[in-house]
């Protein structure tokens, strides 16, 4: 297998010494306990060492789709042990669905996040504004494929209004039924680069994927219009490599992004809001009720959208609520490694 293909770059060549006698390789799939491994011989199965479990506390300490690890075959086998994961360009993580106060890592080592969205009733501003979030936080190049447009009518409009929401962040709508846009996209595709696709379930994001790999690697299956509840969805995660070069990685619809974010990467996607908050009068402003408020202003004339601004401060509560919490993650891995540490003590 060329790696070259499977998007290596000197980022992370450049962290292997000659004396080492580990094997490079690509995390592509990511199974409960293992992961499946491309490395210049073959593909393998790979399981993380002792060593390395034993040093894992977070999510982030172990392998994700995108991952460059180094590793060691099994002899005879088409099998391998993980031994270290090389440093990452880039992490696009949420916080896991539900309670549970954890990272989840989507996929790592990206270019270019593109971010899709289906140009009917999925269309949705506000959850466009949290994916950039997510993407700014993550290191990649947000981008926006804006799908199913033999659906639409008025796709310049939906262009017109994700440029509102999404500065300077390339647009590109695609139809993969008729093909209009498809090529503009594939071009997107270079030698060396990574690029995963993110969105909700039934976006296309597969249909996508399939066009681009033009093989049928994940079945799709049509949704029946009355029916949801026998379509397939994407279950897993995984990259492929490109025949005219490249890497896309495909991932599984969410149905909910929580952010997994600082505040620099919402004073990214809400640049505009940024500027403004440099302009009130006073320096203490809430942007409530105060004379010369430069975003209450800019509400009123129609520069700033009000639902705009609502999800800004709704995305800043959910990471200041993260920030909160994250003290308490903190002691949580410290407990884990503590317990670990005592119970080898005591052996
Ligand atoms: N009209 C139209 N339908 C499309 C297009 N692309 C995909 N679809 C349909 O949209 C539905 C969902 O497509 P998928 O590719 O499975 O969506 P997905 O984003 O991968 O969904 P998950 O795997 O659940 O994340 C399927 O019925 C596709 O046939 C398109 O360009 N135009
Ligand atoms: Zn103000």
């Amino acid at each position: 297998m060329n790696l070259q293909q499977y998007g290596l770059q000197n980022f992370f060549e450049q962290q292997i010494d000659d004396s080492n006698k580990y094997i490079l390789g690509r995390v592509t799939l990511e199974h409960k306990h293992s992961y499946r491994i491309v490395t210049e011989q073959n593909e393998w199965l790979g399981t993380i060492s002792g060593k390395m479990a034993f040093e894992s506390f977070a999510r982030k300490d172990y392998p994700a789709v995108g991952d460059w690890v180094l590793v060691e075959q099994m002899p005879g086998e088409e099998k391998c042990l993980i031994h270290k994961i090389l440093e990452r360009k880039s992490v696009f993580s949420r916080k896991m669905a539900g309670l549970e106060l954890d990272e989840q890592i989507v996929a790592v080592n990206v270019d270019i996040i593109m971010i899709v969205t289906s140009l009917n009733d999925d269309f949705n501003e506000r959850r466009l504004e949290r994916y950039l979030t997510a993407a700014w936080n993550s290191g990649a190049t947000p981008i926006i494929i804006l799908t199913k447009a033999d659906l639409c009518e008025n796709v310049d409009e939906y262009v017109e209004k994700v440029q509102n929401v999404a500065f300077g962040v390339d647009v590109y709508p695609v139809s993969t039924f008729t093909g209009d846009g498809l090529s503009t996209v594939k071009e997107l595709f270079r030698p060396n680069k990574s690029i995963a696709l993110m969105g909700s379930s039934g976006v296309g994001k597969s249909t996508l994927t399939n066009a681009l790999i033009e093989e049928e690697k994940m079945v799709v299956h049509t949704i029946r219009a009355d029916d949801a509840k026998g379509r397939h969805t994407t279950t897993h995660r995984e990259l492929f490599a490109l025949e005219g070069g490249g890497v896309i990685i495909d991932t599984p619809g969410m149905r909910e992004l929580q952010l997994w974010s600082t505040d620099s990467a919402l004073d990214t996607s809400f640049s505009d809001i940024q500027a403004l908050l440099l302009q009130c009068k006073f320096r203490n402003c809430s942007h409530k009720k105060e004379p010369g408020c430069a975003v209450q202003n800019a509400i009123a004339c129609g520069d700033l959208e009000q639902q705009r601004y609502d999800s800004y401060i709704k995305l800043q509560r959910e990471i200041a609520y993260l920030n909160r919490k994250a003290d308490l993650q903190a002691t949580l891995i410290e407990n884990r490694k503590n317990k670990k540490l005592s119970k080898q003590n005591r052996k």
